[in-house]
C-alpha cells in the first residue's frame, strides 16, 4: 500500500514501567524472529570489538529478516558525544547509525528489521541516533485506570476475597509503575501466605497425623505446612483487600526511592489558617483534577494554572504540596533561578524537558518558586536570552491546556515585575495572595506547628494549648510569618532544653551535656525567652498592601 513504517521505535519512561515487558509482547505477537540484548551487554574492552559487536548484531538481524531487535537501555552505548565520549564511544554510536541505515536499505530489498530501543533517559542519547528511531513512545506514569488493569492483570491467577476492589487499589497507588505493583501483589501473596500459615499451624494437628509433624525437622515441617497450604482449598486462603493494603504499605515506589516526583506527604492538617486560600485552591485546581468530568459538563474550562504570591515564609510551598496530596498528584518543585543557565538555549530546553517530565508523571503539579526570576517584564532591559525563555514558558503553559493532567502552581514575592502575558486567562489566570497571618491565624498555625511537631511525641494538654494561644496573641508576635512562628517554636525548644541541662547540673553537680534524665516539657519562660529573641522577618508589607 506504500506505506512507510518505521524501522526504529524508542520507548520511554522510568524505570519499571513495562518497557522490556513490552517489547517481548510485542515479540510474541507478531510472529518474527526477536533479538533481544542488553546494551551493555555488546560493549567489550578490547579496542574495536564493541563495534564488532553491534556490527554483527545487525547483520544477524537482516539475514534472519524478518525480524524484531530489542537494544534495552540504549543510552548506556548511545550516550550524547559532545558530552566528554570521545573516543571509542562515538565510534559506538557510528556504528549503530550505520547499522540502522543499512536496515533501511534492506527495507527496500524486502528484508524487513524494527529496532526496538529502551532507555529511561531520552534526553541523554546522541542526538543523530535519536533521529533514527522515527516513531516515540513516551509509556510515562500509569495513571489511576492503568494502574488498575495492571493490578488486575497481575492478580489473573490468584484466588482473591470477595473485598478485592481493584479500582480501589489503583487510588491507593498513585506513584507506582509497573514493576512497583508487581511487588505488591507479590507481597500480598505472602503476606496471605503468613496468615494462612499462622492458621495452619494452629490446625496442624487436625490436618496431618501429629507425629509426622513432631518427628520432623523445623525445615521439613514448615516445607510439610506449605504443602497443605498448597494442598487447602483456596476458600481458606484467598487474599483480601487488607492484605493488599498491607502490601502497599511495605513497598515503596521506585520513583521515591530515586528521587522522581511523588505525592508529598504534606497534608492540610500540616496548615494553619489560609481557609480563604484553600477554598480557592479546592475550585481552581483540587476539583479539576478529581474529578474532571464535573467541571467539563458545566463549561469551566480549566486554567493551567495558578499564581500564589505574598510575603516570604507565608506558607505557599506547603499550601502547593498540601494541594498536591489532596489532589494525589506527583509534585515536581522547582525554583526558577535554578533553570536558567549560562548556556544559550540549555535554559529553554530545561524548561520543555521539565513539562516532559510532568507530562510522563500526570497528574502532576508542577511547582515554580521563585516565578519572577523566570519570567520577569519582557522590556528593552531584558536580554534576548531571557526573552526566549520567557517564550518558551508561555508555549509551554499553553500546551498544557485540556486535560493534559499538568497543572502549575507558580509562587513568587514580586508579582509586580513578572511578565503580565504568564497571568492572562488559560495561563495562570488567577492569582492567590497569601499574606502575613491575623493574631487568630497565628494561634492556629502555632498550634498546627506544635501538634505536627511536639505534640505528635507527647500530646497535647488543655495547659499546653492556652499557653500557645498566649503567646501567638502577644504583640511581640504581630508581623510574624508562619515562618517566624517556626522559628519561634525552636528558640522555645531550644529554651526548654538549655534550662533542663541547667537544672540537672544543678542538682548533681555534673557537667557536660549529655545524660538528660527529666522529660523536659516548654514552659511559658522558654516561650519568654524565645519571644525576647526572635523578630519578625517580613520588613515591608506596606509594598505587598500597595500592589493588592
Ligand atoms: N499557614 C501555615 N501553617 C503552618 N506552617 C506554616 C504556615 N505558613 C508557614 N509555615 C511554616 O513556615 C515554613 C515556610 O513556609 P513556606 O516555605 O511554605 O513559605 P513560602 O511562602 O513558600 O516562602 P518563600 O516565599 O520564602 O518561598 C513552613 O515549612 C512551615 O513550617
Amino acid at each position: 500500500m506504500g506505506y512507510r513504517y518505521d524501522n526504529g521505535v524508542l520507548l520511554h519512561g522510568p524505570s519499571g514501567c513495562g518497557k522490556t515487558t513490552l517489547a517481548h509482547a510485542v515479540a510474541g505477537s507478531v510472529g518474527a524472529s526477536f533479538i533481544p540484548i542488553s546494551a551493555t551487554s555488546i560493549v567489550s574492552g578490547t579496542s574495536g570489538e564493541s563495534e564488532k559487536n553491534i556490527r554483527d548484531l545487525f547483520d544477524e538481524a537482516i539475514r534472519v529478516a524478518p525480524c524484531l531487535l530489542f537494544i534495552d537501555e540504549i543510552d548506556a552505548i548511545a550516550g550524547k558525544r559532545d558530552s566528554a565520549n570521545k573516543g571509542m564511544e562515538s565510534r559506538i554510536v557510528s556504528e549503530i547509525m550505520n547499522g540502522m541505515d543499512r536496515i533501511k536499505q534492506n527495507t527496500d530489498l524486502g528484508k524487513n528489521v524494527v529496532v526496538l530501543a529502551a532507555t529511561n533517559r531520552p534526553e541523554a542519547l546522541d542526538q543523530s541516533i535519536r533521529r533514527r528511531f522515527g516513531t516515540e513512545i513516551d509509556m510515562g506514569m500509569p495513571n489511576e485506570a492503568a494502574r488498575e488493569q495492571i493490578l488486575r492483570s497481575l492478580s489473573r491467577d490468584l484466588s482473591l476475597a470477595d473485598d478485592v476492589n481493584f479500582k480501589e487499589l489503583a487510588k491507593l497507588t498513585p506513584g507506582y509503575v509497573g514493576s512497583d505493583l508487581q511487588y505488591v501483589v507479590k507481597a500480598a501473596v505472602s503476606e496471605s501466605f503468613r496468615g494462612s500459615l499462622d492458621d495452619l499451624l494452629t490446625k496442624a494437628g487436625s490436618l496431618r497425623d501429629p507425629t509426622e509433624l513432631s518427628d520432623a525437622s523445623p525445615a521439613q515441617r514448615e516445607w510439610l505446612l506449605l504443602e497443605d497450604h498448597r494442598q487447602a482449598s483456596w476458600g481458606e486462603s484467598r487474599i483480601t483487600a487488607d492484605q493488599f493494603k498491607t502490601a502497599i504499605s511495605r513497598v515503596q515506589p521506585a520513583s521515591k526511592r530515586e528521587g522522581f516526583s511523588t505525592i508529598p506527604d504534606t497534608t492540610w492538617s500540616h496548615v494553619g489558617a489560609l481557609s480563604d486560600v484553600r477554598k480557592k485552591l479546592e475550585m481552581s485546581i483540587i476539583g479539576p483534577i478529581k474529578d474532571p468530568e464535573l467541571f467539563t459538563k458545566v463549561g469551566i474550562k480549566p486554567a493551567a494554572g495558578i499564581l500564589l504570591w505574598g510575603p516570604p515564609g507565608c506558607g505557599k510551598t506547603l499550601v502547593a504540596k498540601a494541594v498536591a496530596n489532596e489532589s494525589k498528584a506527583n509534585f515536581i518543585s522547582i525554583k526558577g533561578p535554578e533553570l536558567l543557565n549560562k548556556y544559550v538555549g540549555e535554559s529553554e530546553r530545561a524548561v520543555r524537558q521539565l513539562f516532559a517530565r510532568a507530562k510522563s508523571s500526570a497528574p502532576c503539579i508542577l511547582f515554580f518558586d521563585e516565578m519572577d526570576a523566570l519570567v520577569p517584564k519582557r522590556d528593552d532591559s531584558l536580554s534576548d536570552a531571557s526573552a526566549r525563555v520567557v517564550n518558551t514558558l508561555l508555549t509551554e503553559l499553553d500546551g498544557v491546556g485540556d486535560r493534559s493532567g499538568i497543572y502549575v502552581i507558580g509562587a513568587t514575592n514580586r508579582p509586580d515585575i513578572i511578565d503580565e502575558a504568564i497571568r492572562r486567562p488559560g495561563r495562570l489566570g488567577t492569582s492567590i495572595y497569601v499574606g502575613l497571618p491575623s493574631a487568630e491565624d497565628r494561634v492556629d498555625i502555632l498550634k498546627t506547628l506544635y501538634r505536627n511537631t511536639i505534640g505528635m511525641a507527647r500530646g497535647q494538654t488543655a495547659a499546653n494549648i492556652a499557653e500557645l494561644e498566649k503567646v501567638a496573641m502577644d504583640m511581640r508576635c504581630t508581623g510574624f510569618s508562619g515562618a517566624d512562628l517556626g522559628n519561634l517554636m525552636q528558640a522555645a525548644a531550644q529554651a526548654c532544653l538549655e534550662r533542663a541541662y541547667l537544672h540537672q547540673q544543678q542538682a548533681q553537680g555534673s557537667s557536660g551535656m549529655d545524660g538528660i534524665e527529666v522529660d523536659p516539657v516548654i514552659e511559658i519562660g522558654d516561650w519568654e525567652v524565645a519571644l525576647k529573641e526572635v523578630k519578625p522577618s517580613v520588613k515591608d508589607i506596606g509594598v505587598y498592601e500597595d500592589i493588592r
